[in-house]
């Protein structure tokens, strides 16, 4: 049968080809010249938790396939300036057009908003999206293990820790997670929401955290809310996020930042 995730894979197998007609190597090496450097991504989540807070990584996300439009005036340096201000680590900014509204030009106006690092989210599919990636400025990129075969999955890392850029791992159940620690990458997180299904289950995180080895940053992923999920996890040692849809519906993005992280 074929899942939600299948259906964004082949939209994006289409979508990269394309764009890989319509765009030469050689350019987007020049324009990654073009952009600072990467900003250290995992070291912002790190420097967080090393230093007894959290490491949160604040979604910019306009609409998503499970809950359509999010967020009705969309304004990403506006929600960077906020986020920053609100004290997140780091911020996550969807480019996926198709099924998540988003756009390459969200991602480059958020960061040039703001000092934070960023994550591309997206669906990389070949490595040739690693540069691209920073040929748009983002200082990491996301690996879905779900979506991919462990070759595919070492070549888009190679590709993009070879630029400069952090790669997230994410993973849902332990085979997963078991396949993600085969890369080189020490930055997992666990999606608490399943792609194929779209359901959503904070027990995931739980579940793995205790697999995950010491050395890895391990980030919590999906349907988080409040302060107070925040703190049961850190009850159980996680102390990095990414969230997304209940900041962007907040009125006071700033704010509610401030009372996640503060
Ligand atoms: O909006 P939420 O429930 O806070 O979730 C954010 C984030 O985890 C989610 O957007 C996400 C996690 N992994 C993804 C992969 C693709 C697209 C989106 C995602």
């Amino acid at each position: 049968m074929s899942t939600i995730l299948d259906k964004i894979i082949a939209t994006k197998h289409d979508e990269v080809a394309a764009r890989r007609r319509a765009t030469s190597v050689a350019d987007l090496h020049g324009l990654a010249l073009t952009r600072t450097p990467p900003r250290g991504f995992r070291a912002a989540l790190d420097a967080r938790a090393a230093a007894g807070g959290y490491g949160l990584i604040a979604e910019i996300k306009k609409a998503s396939p499970s809950k359509g439009l999010i967020r009705a005036d969309f304004d990403p340096p506006a929600h960077a300036r906020a986020y920053q201000a609100g004290g997140a680590a780091c911020l996550s900014v969807l480019t996926d057009l198709e099924y998540f509204q988003g756009h390459e030009k969200y991602l480059i106006a958020a960061r040039a908003a703001c000092d934070l690092p960023v994550i591309r989210k997206d669906f990389m599919v070949d490595p040739w999206q690693a540069l691209e990636s920073r040929a748009i400025g983002a200082d990491a990129i996301l690996i879905i293990v779900a979506a991919l075969e462990d070759a595919q999955m070492a070549e888009i890392e190679d590709a993009a820790l070879g630029l400069g850029m952090d790669v997230l791992v994410e993973v849902h159940d332990a085979a997963e997670l078991e396949r993600a620690l085969r890369l080189r990458s020490r930055l997992i997180g666990v999606n608490n929401r399943n792609l194929k299904t779209f359901e959503v289950d904070v027990q995931k995180t739980y579940e793995l955290v205790a697999h995950a080895p010491a050395d890895c940053t391990f980030v919590a992923e999906s349907g988080l809310n409040g302060r107070a999920d925040l703190d049961a996890m850190a009850a159980h040692g996680i102390r990095c996020f990414l969230i997304g849809e209940s900041l962007m519906r907040q009125d006071d993005v700033e704010a509610a930042t401030r009372a996640l992280v503060g």
